[in-house]
């Protein structure tokens, strides 16, 4: 029971942060929000709801979670690890049983890894996904952790954030209450989180009202 309680805690609060970054991010640049609905228009069309079985054919929905979670990897040091031996990395003796923490949200901003590292361009990974993906091989760009504790759900938060945020963008237009811009500052913990949540105004944009029952 114990162990259900935590995998739907990591595994809710993780997908649910992850999400509203993202929006966060699209809200505050609309050529992006632009291009994502031209590919879910072209893909999904109009007349139909998101299937789970569409998310595959929309590499540019892709490209912005991967460009969200390098911005907002939600679990910014991962979780600590600790050295079954001593051991020397990059020339640094860790003891056996020290607690690592590993700051992957300072490295996914490393300017001697990503070009303007503080903007929000999901292109950046549309010309290098096989470069950049989860496995946790590449340490410039590893959201889920690498090696053998890496995130066990990563299939499912991958298919959990890319069906909520094609569903909302399909679905519905977006746009900010009046004056007020997206407010990007973060909360630090364990668990990454907006400072601010996220306030957005949706309005219908498929032309069926059948398709929202
Ligand atoms: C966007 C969503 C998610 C992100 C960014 C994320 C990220 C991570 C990271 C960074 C770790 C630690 C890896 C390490 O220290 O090397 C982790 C561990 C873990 N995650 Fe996720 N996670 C997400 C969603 C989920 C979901 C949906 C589940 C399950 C339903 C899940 C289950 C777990 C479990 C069980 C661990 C511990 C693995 C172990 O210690 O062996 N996560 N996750």
């Amino acid at each position: 029971m114990d162990l259900c309680r935590i995998w739907s805690w990591v595994g809710t609060e993780t997908s649910s942060n992850a999400v509203e970054f993202a929006m966060a991010e699209i809200m505050s640049k609309p050529e992006v929000l632009r291009k994502a609905q031209e590919e879910l228009d072209e893909v999904i069309g109009k007349n139909n709801m998101v299937q789970e079985s569409d998310i595959n054919k929309l590499p540019y929905l892709y490209a912005i979670m991967k460009e969200s979670l390098r911005l907002h990897p939600v679990l910014p040091l991962l979780v600590p690890h600790c050295p079954s031996q001593t051991c020397t990395v990059g020339g640094y003796t860790i003891p056996k049983g020290v607690r690592v923490f590993v700051n992957v949200w300072a490295i996914h901003r490393d300017p001697k890894v990503w070009e303007n590292p503080l903007e929000f361009n999901p292109e950046r990974f549309l010309n290098s996904c096989s470069k950049w993906d989860y496995a946790g091989s590449d340490l410039s760009y590893f959201p889920f952790g690498s090696g053998r504790r890496s995130c066990a759900g990563i299939a499912m938060a991958e298919r959990m954030f890319m069906f909520l945020l094609a569903t909302l963008l399909h679905c519905f237009d977006w746009k900010l209450p009046e004056r007020k811009k997206p407010d990007l500052s973060e909360k630090f913990g364990i668990v990454i989180k907006l400072k601010n949540p996220l306030v957005v105004i949706p309005a219908p944009r498929l032309p069926d009202p059948k398709l929202y029952e």
